[in-house]
């Protein structure tokens, strides 16, 4: 800014002061300020020769502060309560340019969608302290104060303080700028000039400001203000540092590994490098193979192995892994991946795959053109930590083009992750649902993974998106293809999808009907290798107890399980809950130990022999004690009712000692990477048996897995939501899937009380596309979603009256505004307690609306609404609610 014009900085409203400009001539943009604890947008004044577009990052006045902001929107108009006076300049655009083209929109369409504000969106978008961590700095432009340049340079121009000055033409010589300033502009000079390198962040010299000159800080930054249009300083937002070349320790095989006094261990070490290409990390090698760094160094003083420093990149976080080449693709990969690569624009593809059929082959090569295009991919997936696997197939084939980027990241390292993207590299971005917003410019193509998985869907906080929608609305916004990918595809994107190809198909290509609606539907109808699903065996486990079988391993499971070791293959045990036993009871009173927070039995947990034996809610954790008498008659008879992965874990033991069983679920994952250790080890055969629940069914792909049983099916079969039978089949479908993906083929063996329900049933046959028709009917009936809408009002308040009267009073609200228009009109569910009435404390109501899903309803106004609700009360409004409480 250093060409200001002078003349008018003398227009330039004080703070306090008010000079009318006229207010036709003002150009407003409202902006969100970076301040904790500031909501909602404020307005500034954008200075005559300034330009501001949306999504710049501001300096702005803010109190007696000055902070980050965004500029969201110019605005024409000054909102009604405000009154020019109060309307304050810019300060300065740090930055420009930051956000892609378009991301504002996207930013506003998800507000608008999910009634949520702007802030609350920003909030989930960006990465936190991006404002906060983008230091403004201020250094010295000493050319200009040893040169200054005659006219037009700010010196040579006049202005408000030359005019004070009766000999501006003495500030040609360095000497004499000083001369010429005020107060405030010549001490900070001083500062600047007093350091060496004549740098500082403002925030320090604001300090310095106030403790050694008494300068408060407006006409600090008037003093500023002053220096940057004289020329004689300028102001930058500070670089984000440029990677730095970080050193870590690899461990490498040497040829001579046969010293012939190594130990037993230390031999099985070498080998286990040995299978890495004889080079690891010494970090990972620490924590994949349970050794320690002195270990290591001794192997090294044998002469086995050498440790050298080696540079690392940044944002790498995981073991190097081999490269590797595209595939020759079967058929319907081919065929799925000629109509991908030839969309330019947007449009949606599912991408119907059975499970092991070689989706992420195709996602691969779909992939690598647009990078050499110089265009980037947004992969978007369940959870991270659960697919290591992923990543590192996206590694080999892409190297450091790969990022990652998931809420289990350090701030710093998401914000490196941030500013990095801007850069503008064409890469691959493989992030969780909040990767949605990540700001990839020239984006070529959207993926999400799981499409079905409803981990993509935010409970809370607000906004309560769904990253496919919002991946399908940031598709439509860059005009890049989304493509779905699902062995189970959710029933919302098949119907999508089928009525978008249908149009497709029959639509009359006449220039006045509405463009075709761009979807389409490819399948990989086959495993690759054409090797088969596993059969599914249904065992009627009441049948078991009827002939004597009090285990919770049927005998077709315990035959199985017998066998894998013999064949030297594994097997994967899926369990629906982790710790032990889901409540406890006494056997004499009938009596349930519960959590003293919520309205839930408290779950056993004991891992093992001389663990502590604990009782643990699993939703708002608390943990006591097991009592070893009932609580409220003293019996000593309690009881374990329903099996965790733990008790699975010690019948396992006791039935079969010689088979070695790996927990994987929560309890045992807590750390960073333990996911990856694990399942490690268990691909590397130091265990037999992955025992675990929900997170066994994403996307594991290990080949000597043979067996797949399921302990009892029925624990995910009844819940009170319409989505239950959806979610428990994907479930079912996608374990099973597991099971036969390398030469041996596989089994599946399916415990249950319920052989006949249809989701068993339709588990059984693998048959996605009957359990659809049939379970669409039902919704149809009752108007669910994909047939309607839903939108869910949740309160919760320590108040137990206040809750109830609160969703009475939202209910009474909402009958009032319903439309009378019997076309038009929305239906109302409840107001009811939740499923679960307390947790932690909070009493929880809710309210269901239901939709029709064509009609243009008119909703009542929810800010008001949320008006309604006392402080004590609060109101989360979910959009398309995928959990009932
Ligand atoms: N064309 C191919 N030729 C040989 N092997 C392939 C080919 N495509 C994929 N594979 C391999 O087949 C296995 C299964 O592929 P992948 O994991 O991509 O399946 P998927 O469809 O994503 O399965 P799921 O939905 O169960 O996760 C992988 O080990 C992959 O490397
Ligand atoms: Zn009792
Ligand atoms: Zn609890």
């Amino acid at each position: 800014m250093s060409n200001y014009n002078f003349g008018l900085s003398a227009t330039v409203a004080e703070p306090g002061s008010f000079y009318d400009l006229g207010s036709t001539q003002d150009r407003l943009v409202e902006v969100l300020v970076d301040c904790p604890g500031v909501q909602g947008l404020y307005t500034y004044r954008i200075p005559p020769d300034m330009q501001v577009e949306p999504g710049d990052i501001l300096n702005v006045p803010f109190g007696s502060q000055q902070v980050g902001a965004i500029a969201i929107r110019e605005i024409n108009q000054l909102p009604a309560d405000l009154n020019l006076s109060q309307i304050r300049d810019v300060e300065e655009v740090v930055c420009s340019g930051f956000f892609p083209t378009n991301y504002w929109t996207l930013l506003e369409r998800v507000a608008e969608y999910y009634y949520t504000q702007l802030i609350q969106v920003v909030k989930v978008a960006l990465p936190p302290g991006l404002l906060a961590r983008s230091q403004r700095r201020i250094r010295l432009k000493p050319d200009n104060i040893e040169n200054p340049s005659p006219s037009p340079s700010p010196l040579a121009g006049r202005g408000a303080r030359e005019i004070e000055n009766p000999n501006p033409q003495k500030g040609s010589r360095a000497s004499g700028v000083e001369a010429f300033l005020s107060h405030a502009a010549s001490s900070i000079l001083q500062l600047l000039q007093a350091g060496k390198t004549g740098d500082y962040t403002w925030k320090y010299l604001q300090q310095q400001l106030s403790k050694k000159h008494r300068i408060t800080p407006t006409p600090a930054r008037r003093g500023l203000q002053e220096l940057i249009r004289r020329g004689l300083v300028e102001s930058y937002l500070e670089e984000q540092r440029p990677p730095q070349p970080q050193l870590k320790q690899a461990v490498s095989l040497t040829g001579y590994r046969h010293s012939p006094d190594l130990t037993s261990r230390q031999r099985e070490l070498l080998k286990f490098l040995g299978q890495h290409d004889g080079d690891l990390w010494v970090d990972d090698f620490v924590e994949i193979y349970n050794t320690t760094r002195e270990t290591i160094q001794r192997l090294e003083e044998k002469g086995c192995v050498v440790i050298e420093e080696r540079e690392i990149l940044r944002l790498e976080s995981s073991p190097v892994v081999e490269s590797d080449r595209s595939k020759s693709l079967t058929e319907s990969q081919t065929q799925a991946l000629a109509t991908i690569t030839n969309l330019s624009n947007f449009a949606q593809v599912l991408l119907h795959g059975v499970t092991g059929s070689g989706k992420t082959e195709v996602y691969l090569q779909a992939i690598a053109p647009l990078l050499e295009q110089g265009k980037s991919a947004l992969v978007l997936v369940p959870e991270i930590g659960l697919t290591p696997q992923l990543t590192d197939r996206f590694r080999a084939r892409f190297g450091n083009k790969v990022c990652v980027y998931h809420s289990a990241l350090s701030d710093g390292e998401r914000y490196d992750t941030w500013r990095q993207m801007l850069t503008g590299e064409p890469q691959v971005l493989i992030g969780t649902r909040s990767a949605v917003f990540a700001p990839l410019p020239k984006l070529g193509l959207i993926i999400l993974d799981e499409e079905h998985d409803s981990s993509f869907k935010q409970d809370q906080p607000v906004p309560t998106y769904h990253a496919r929608n919002v991946a399908t609305w940031r598709a439509e916004l860059e005009n890049c293809p989304l493509v779905l990918g699902s062995a189970t595809p959710s029933l919302d994107t098949w119907v999508t999808i089928n009525q978008g190809s249908r149009e497709n198909n029959f639509s009359n290509p006449s220039p006045l009907s509405p463009p075709p609606s761009p979807s389409h539907y490819l399948s990989l109808p086959e495993r690759i290798q054409s090797r088969p699903l596993p059969p599914v065996e249904v065992v009627d486990m009441r049948q078991e107890l009827r002939e004597g079988n009090r285990s919770i391993f049927s005998r077709s499971l315990k035959e199985a399980l017998q066998q894998l070791q013999e064949r030297e293959q594994q097997g994967i045990l899926f369990i629906h809950r982790r710790g032990h036993s889901t409540f406890v009871s006494c056997r004499t009173c009938g009596y349930v130990i519960e959590c003293p927070n919520c309205d839930v039995s408290l779950a056993y947990h004991h891992t093992q022999e001389r663990a502590p034996e604990l009782l643990r809610c699993h939703y708002c954790n608390f943990v006591s004690a097991h009592p070893s008498n009932c609580p409220e008659c003293s019996s000593p008879y309690l009881k374990f009712f329903g099996s965790g992965t733990q008790r699975v874990v010690q019948e396992l033991e006791k039935e079969f000692p010689q088979l070695r069983p790996l927990r994987f679920d929560s309890d045992t994952t807590r750390t960073k990477g333990a996911h990856r250790t694990l399942l490690t080890r268990f691909v590397n055969r130091e265990f037999d048996l992955l025992v675990g629940t929900q997170m066994l069914t994403k996307g594991l792909d290990i080949p000597q897995v043979t067996l797949v049983g399921i302990v009892a099916a029925d624990g995910l079969l009844h819940f009170p939501d319409y989505r239950a039978s959806e979610r428990a089949f994907q479930t079912l479908i996608q374990v099973a899937g597991r099971s036969g993906r390398g030469d041996d083929p596989g089994r599946v063996i399916l415990q249950t009380y319920t052989p006949e329900h249809p989701v068993i049933q339709a588990a059984r046959t693998h048959d996605y596309q009957s359990f659809t028709e049939a379970e669409l009917q039902q919704r149809a009936t009752l108007n669910y979603p994909p047939y309607g809408r839903l939108i869910l009002f949740k309160l919760s308040s320590l108040e137990e009256t206040a809750v109830q009267e609160t969703a009475e009073l939202l209910a009474n609200e909402l009958e009032k505004n319903e439309p009378n228009d019997s076309t038009s009109s929305y239906e109302i569910l409840g107001p009811a307690p939740a499923n679960i009435m307390r947790v932690a404390n909070r009493y929880r109501w809710q309210i269901l609306l239901k939709l029709p899903l064509d009609s243009t309803v008119t909703l009542p106004d929810f800010n008001y609404l949320r008006e309604l609700c006392p402080s004590s009360v609060s109101l989360t409004i979910d959009v398309d609610p995928l959990n009932m409480m």
